[in-house]
């Protein structure tokens, strides 16, 4: 069952604006108290107004059920109803509504500003706020609560001003009895679950008649298949009909023509027939040889026409060739005619047949030609021969030129550096001009200077430095240095031993290792001979003095003994 458990009011009917009003809700029961004009009613109606979102009879659309602006002395007042409830899940549901009225010019103006539905996640635990248009919040909170608007309405916040509406007329009391046992609805439902069921029932008989007619179309499409199947059995079997009847058609038909084409019929018997057969085949068989020969043959034909045709082809490239240097011969003969006109006509030598010239003419002619030839170059021997007398000449003349450019050029650089000594030489001279004139300007200062003076200033100096015995002081230090100067030296001296003396211990301690590192050898090469002589004298090893004795003697034996095996 769904419970009412705390309302928050501000600003409905006399509860005031700026206020908290809260009324909690006890169980099993709350009793609301109170003089008259405390505010009772206004409570119920805050109750139904937030679950139905119905304003109640007496509230002129709104504009009294919100507190007055007038009475709050201002042009605007704000109202909300917060109403907190659980649904019959336990689960914490708040519906807020808030309101507005607004003093115009010349009236009042309500409006329903917003309604939001506020729960708790239960997987967070925290708030979750949904805004709604008020049409949807007035379907939503009955929903919540498992009560329907009706009986939220009429029955369990029935306003008192409503509360004679069973004595109102009939049509009203019907619809109202109606919305209270949602009447409508349920004939609604009945007639609903009943076109349901023929609806179902329809179904069923369809789905039976659809389960029958895939049954009946599985059986078509095997009969189709099958029909298929034979057809293209059928198609294969006429196609090969159709070709089996035009071969023996053709054949027919061939047969017809063989048998008009005989003159006769034949009226031999089988054996002659067999025998002309045998006959006919042996003379099909020389007349294959004899065309394979022939084909042969002919192979031979194309090869040797082929070979031949090569060397037509080579002979008509050389006739080519030979009728392009016939052609080249000829150009070449009209250019030595044309060359023998000319030379003939340049130096004027006769008179000359008519062109073309045969060969012998044209040989003649240049033997002509170099006749006169010879003698030019003999002219041309005798003018070289004066040309070269002139050439020494003319070589004299070039060597003086040249001798005279050459002096020319040490002349101008001899002219060159004269210019740039006597320009170095002018500034020298004016140098020196100015080192004159620094110094005679030094020399008027100087001569400006007061050098009476300036002796008076040197005397007192020397006369005061002379009061200080530096003289003595410096002989002092210089003595005092000396002393040093000689320690120092004896210093380095004792200096140059010490490092003598450490050169010779680090030799010395050398020398000791290499002193050690022999004394072991020779310890370990005794060592080594007292056990060979130990080995020798069956492990007896004599006394030192008596050593070498014993090893004589042993030797001796030794040696006595080689000599007798
Ligand atoms: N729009 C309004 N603005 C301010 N106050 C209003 C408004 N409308 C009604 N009131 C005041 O609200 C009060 C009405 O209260 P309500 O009728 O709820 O009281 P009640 O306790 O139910 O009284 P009763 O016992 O007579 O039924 C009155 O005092 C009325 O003057």
């Amino acid at each position: 069952m769904s419970t009412v458990d705390k309302m928050l009011i501000k600003g409905i009917r006399s509860f005031d604006p700026e206020n908290k009003n809260v009324v909690t809700f006890f169980k099993p029961l709350t009793l609301i108290v109170g003089p008259n004009g405390a505010g009772k009613t206004t409570i119920i109606e805050c109750l139904k107004l937030s679950c139905t979102g119905e304003l109640p009879p007496n509230a002129r659309s709104g504009h009294s059920f919100i507190h007055d602006p007038k009475v709050a002395g201002e042009t605007e007042t704000k109202g909300q109803i917060k109403l907190r409830f659980k649904t019959p899940a336990g689960k914490d549901v708040v519906c807020i509504r808030s309101f507005q009225l607004t003093q115009k010019a010349s009236k009042m103006e309500y409006k329903a500003i917003e309604s939001v539905l506020q729960t708790i996640n239960p997987h967070t635990g925290e708030k979750v706020c949904l805004s709604y248009r008020c049409a949807d919040m007035d379907r939503e909170i009955p929903a919540l609560m498992g009560v329907s608007k009706a009986i939220l309405e009429n029955v369990i916040f029935a306003h008192q001003d409503d509360a004679n509406w069973p004595l109102q007329d009939p049509s009203t009391l019907k619809k109202k009895f109606d919305d209270i046992f949602s009447a409508t609805r349920y004939t609604k439902a009945l007639e609903l679950r009943e076109s349901i069921a023929q609806d179902q029932e329809k179904t069923e008989s369809l789905k039976n008649q659809m389960q029958e007619l895939e049954r009946n179309i599985q059986d078509v499409d095997a009969k189709i298949h099958h029909t298929e199947a034979t057809l293209k059995d059928l198609r294969e079997i006429q196609d090969q009909i159709s070709t089996k009847t035009a071969v023996r058609r053709t054949l027919f038909k061939e047969q017809q023509k063989q048998y008009a084409a005989l003159a006769e019929e034949n009226e031999d018997t089988d054996e002659e027939l067999k025998e002309w057969k045998t006959k006919f085949e042996q003379r099909i068989a020389i007349l294959k040889n004899k065309i394979s020969k022939l084909e042969r043959e002919m192979c031979d034909k194309d090869s040797e026409s082929s070979v031949l045709k090569k060397a037509i082809n080579e002979y008509l490239m050389e006739i080519i060739k030979l009728q392009a240097t016939a052609e080249a011969h000829m150009s070449l003969k009209d250019e030595r005619d044309s060359a023998i006109k000319k030379l003939f006509a340049r130096h004027n030598l006769g008179s000359l047949p008519n062109a073309p010239f045969s060969n012998e003419a044209a040989s003649s002619l240049t033997n002509r030609i170099r006749s006169r030839l010879t003698d030019l170059e003999k002219d041309l021997d005798d003018k070289k021969f004066t040309s070269e007398n002139e050439k020494s000449n003319e070589l004299e003349l070039k060597m003086a030129l040249d001798c005279y450019l050459g002096a020319n050029d040490r002349w101008k650089n001899i002219e060159a550096q004269k210019q740039a000594k006597v320009d170095i030489k002018s500034n020298i001279l004016k140098r020196i001009e100015e080192k004159e004139n620094e110094r005679s300007s030094f020399e008027r200062l100087i001569s400006d200077v007061d050098l009476s003076r300036i002796d008076e200033r040197e005397n007192n100096m020397t006369n005061q430095l002379a009061g200080r015995e530096f003289e003595s002081n410096i002989l002092q230090k210089q003595s005092e240095f000396h002393g040093v100067e000689q320690k120092i030296k004896a210093l380095n001296r004792e200096k140059d031993i010490m490092a003598r003396d450490s050169e010779d211990r680090v030799a010395l301690s050398f020398k000791k290792t290499e002193l050690e590192i022999h004394l072991k050898k020779h310890k370990k090469i005794i060592d080594d001979y007292k056990d060979k002589i130990r080995g020798v004298l069956k492990g007896r090893l004599p006394h030192e003095k008596d050593l070498k004795k014993e090893i004589t003697q042993a030797l001796r034996h030794y040696a006595a003994k080689n000599e007798n095996d």
